[in-house]
């Protein structure tokens, strides 16, 4: 059975006369990668940031490694490394000298041997005496995220690690977030990256303050009941430009040169791809989690 280390119950949050996070109930598995994914400003930072005693919910109930998230915050603070998407070291000093400063402000034992550590552990031994403001962002989240966890904390909330990164600094990130985990590491991380949703363990979907949806992108996909067809053939935006108008297919997308159209209705999508020209080539294919998500969406309204 899971072991969950955060759990809310029905957790509330506004600023001012916004209601920002609504009635939010969600557990979050020990030692596992959670994604928090929803459009902006759907209330994913004030949610991380309420279930790890950084900011306190207004009403509701809720735990963090068994302290409680309304009166006892100041004891799940240690545990907690916290790393925002803007870059918040010294940019006039060295790798090795951001997280040396830091180690010694926060008091870390052995300042020098944990600093040498953590150097060794994120693969940062070349760029350990060059000046932050010359590496690449890739480089420069790979020090954050190095700083964040200088007081070995157990769990790592991530705000948009990796927004502006390219790809293949983002993979390397990413299996450095997986070795993390795999030490036991609870990671809850914010994206708008699909590909990234797709790494987590467990996910969170939440839209106008709602949680839509949450459990493994395999879940999420089946629990949403979707069909999906892939077609190859000629004038595909045409295709998708009449496929847009008949209300029982969900969503169209085109990917290179296949339109892709999705719908909750199986026999229906069935019967309308069956009955396109021989000259289409249809194939059912698996729905992805980014269907999915546009299909919660679409249903998704301020309440
Ligand atoms: N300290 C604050 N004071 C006032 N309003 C706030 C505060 N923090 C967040 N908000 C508002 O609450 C709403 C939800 O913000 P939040 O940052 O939680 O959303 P988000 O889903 O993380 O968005 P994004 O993807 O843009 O980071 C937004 O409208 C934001 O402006």
């Amino acid at each position: 059975m899971m072991d969950y280390c955060i759990k809310l119950q029905n957790v509330n949050k506004s600023f001012g006369t916004k209601h920002v996070v609504k009635d939010l109930t969600l557990n979050i598995p020990t030692g596992k990668i959670t994604g928090f994914l929803g459009p902006n400003g759907s209330g994913k930072t004030t949610a991380m940031r309420m279930m790890c005693g950084l900011l306190k919910p207004d009403s509701g109930s809720g735990s963090c490694f068994d302290f409680d998230i309304f009166k006892q915050r100041e004891s799940i603070k240690p545990m907690i490394g916290y790393m925002t998407q803007y870059f918040s070291l010294w940019e006039n000093l060295t790798v090795r000298e951001n997280l040396l400063f830091l180690a010694k402000i926060r008091n870390i034992p052995q300042p020098i041997k944990r600093v040498e550590e953590l150097i060794n552990e994120f693969a940062l031994q070349r760029f350990r005496d060059v000046l932050t403001h010359h590496l690449s962002g890739g480089w420069k989240q790979r020090v954050s995220l190095s700083a964040s966890i200088l007081h070995d904390p157990k769990i790592i909330l991530l705000d948009e690690p990796t927004a502006g990164v390219d790809p293949y600094a983002r993979r390397e990130f990413w299996k450095i977030l997986h070795y993390l985990s795999s030490k036991g590491m609870t990671i809850l991380v914010s994206t708008h990256y699909m590909d990234e949703a797709e790494r987590c363990n467990h996910l969170a979907w939440m839209s106008y303050g709602n949680l839509l949806a949450s459990g493994s992108a395999e879940s999420i996909i089946q629990s949403q009941g979707l069909t999906t067809f892939a077609i190859k053939g000629p004038n595909l935006h045409d295709l998708e430009y009449r496929f847009s108008d008949i209300d029982e297919i969900e969503q169209t997308v085109i990917f290179s040169n296949t339109l892709f159209v999705t719908s909750k209705q199986s026999n229906t999508l069935n019967t309308i791809v069956g009955a396109l020209p021989d000259n289409y080539h249809v194939e059912k294919t698996a729905t992805t989690l980014e269907d999915s998500f546009a299909h919660l969406m679409k249903q998704a309204v301020p309440i």
